[in-house]
């Protein structure tokens, strides 16, 4: 770990987790009730002549993955993929300095166990399409893109950064006093390797560009301004490979993973709603969430 990462970490962890007496009733509330407007949180554009579509998330403020979110990100995913014109996804945002701020928080904070378990089931779907997907899949990460933004980029077959060392990525559920669960975790060991996985989920590591570049959790890092058309070029190179034969290769690698945990959905909801309701964890989002609301203070 960089000493620059060690910093943020310590930074970021110093202070997190207050302690409430037993029974004492939390000071704030948190509106529930954020991003529930009826326009679209994806844009996509798609290209019958080069075979690519471009996502664009657009779910203000910081394209969190909220139930309504990820509902309208996989039908989009589904359509795309029915369509047997279409051999590339590029996903991006239209966001100003956030890719996508992971999962919402608010859809984890004071929700009934049977909300949680619906939300949990959105992610795993996501996460299922998205990583198994026979589309060439390109993230243009243009900001920030802790935890479940940081997922998302890692289930596609290519990662392109904007150089912009205020962005950050990383799998950072730790530093929330959460936990990844193993598919999040098997995602990213699959890309950089076991030992810098491990020290990354234990720590909550968030990496700027240049130091995600170096572990490998970023393919390529470019100007701002250029990375659509990075995410082209690139493109145009990974659909010269014919389609059946990429297709099977990156299921050969992937199937192990994706298995795991078609095999264990079920188990892995419950696990999800029984450790997210506990009053401990709930307490720990709280505090999270007071953090993130005191930052414009
Ligand atoms: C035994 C157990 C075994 C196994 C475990 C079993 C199950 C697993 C259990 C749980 C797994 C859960 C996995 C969780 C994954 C996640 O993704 S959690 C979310 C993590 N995300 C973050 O930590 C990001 C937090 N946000 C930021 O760092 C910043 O907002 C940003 C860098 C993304 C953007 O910064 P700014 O541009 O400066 O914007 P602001 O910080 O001012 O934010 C604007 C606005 O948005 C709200 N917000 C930010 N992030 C979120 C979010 N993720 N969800 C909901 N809301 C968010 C923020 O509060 C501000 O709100 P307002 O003040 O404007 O109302």
């Amino acid at each position: 770990m960089s000493l620059r990462a060690a910093t943020r970490v310590t930074r970021s962890l110093s202070g997190l987790l207050p302690r409430w007496g037993h029974g004492q009733a939390p000071p704030l509330l948190f509106s529930q009730q954020r991003n529930n407007s009826t326009s679209p949180k994806i844009r996509v554009e798609f290209n019958p002549t080069s075979g690519v579509a471009v996502m664009h998330m657009q779910s203000p403020p910081v394209n969190s993955l909220s139930l309504d979110f990820l509902t309208e990100f996989c039908i989009g995913l589904e359509k795309l993929e029915m369509d047997k014109g279409c051999r590339g996804l590029i996903i991006t945002s239209s966001q100003p300095k956030v890719f996508s701020a992971g999962l919402d928080i608010l859809e984890m904070y004071g929700k009934s166990p049977e909300r949680c378990g619906e939300f949990w089931k959105a992610v795993q779907e996501m996460w299922l399409k998205l990583y198994g997907s026979d589309m060439i899949t390109i993230a243009a990460i243009n900001g920030s893109s802790p935890a479940g933004g940081c997922l998302m980029a890692l289930t596609c077959d290519y990662r392109i950064m904007a150089d912009q060392p205020r962005y950050t990525i990383g799998l950072n559920e730790t530093l929330l006093g959460i936990v990844a669960p193993f598919w999040f975790k098997d995602t990213m060991a699959n890309t950089v390797g076991h030992r810098t996985t491990e020290m990354a989920l234990q720590l909550g590591l968030l990496y700027d560009p240049s130091e995600a570049l170096n572990v490998g959790l970023v393919d390529q890092l470019v100007p701002e301004d250029q990375i659509l058309s990075a995410a082209t070029q690139t493109m145009t190179k990974w659909l010269a490979i014919p389609d059946h034969a990429r297709q099977i290769t990156k299921s050969m690698m992937r199937k192990p993973t994706i298995d795991r945990l078609t095999s264990n959905r079920e188990a892995d909801i419950q696990n999800f709603v029984n450790f997210i309701t506990k009053d401990s964890i709930q307490k720990s989002l709280r505090a999270y969430l007071e953090i993130l609301k005191k930052k414009k203070t």
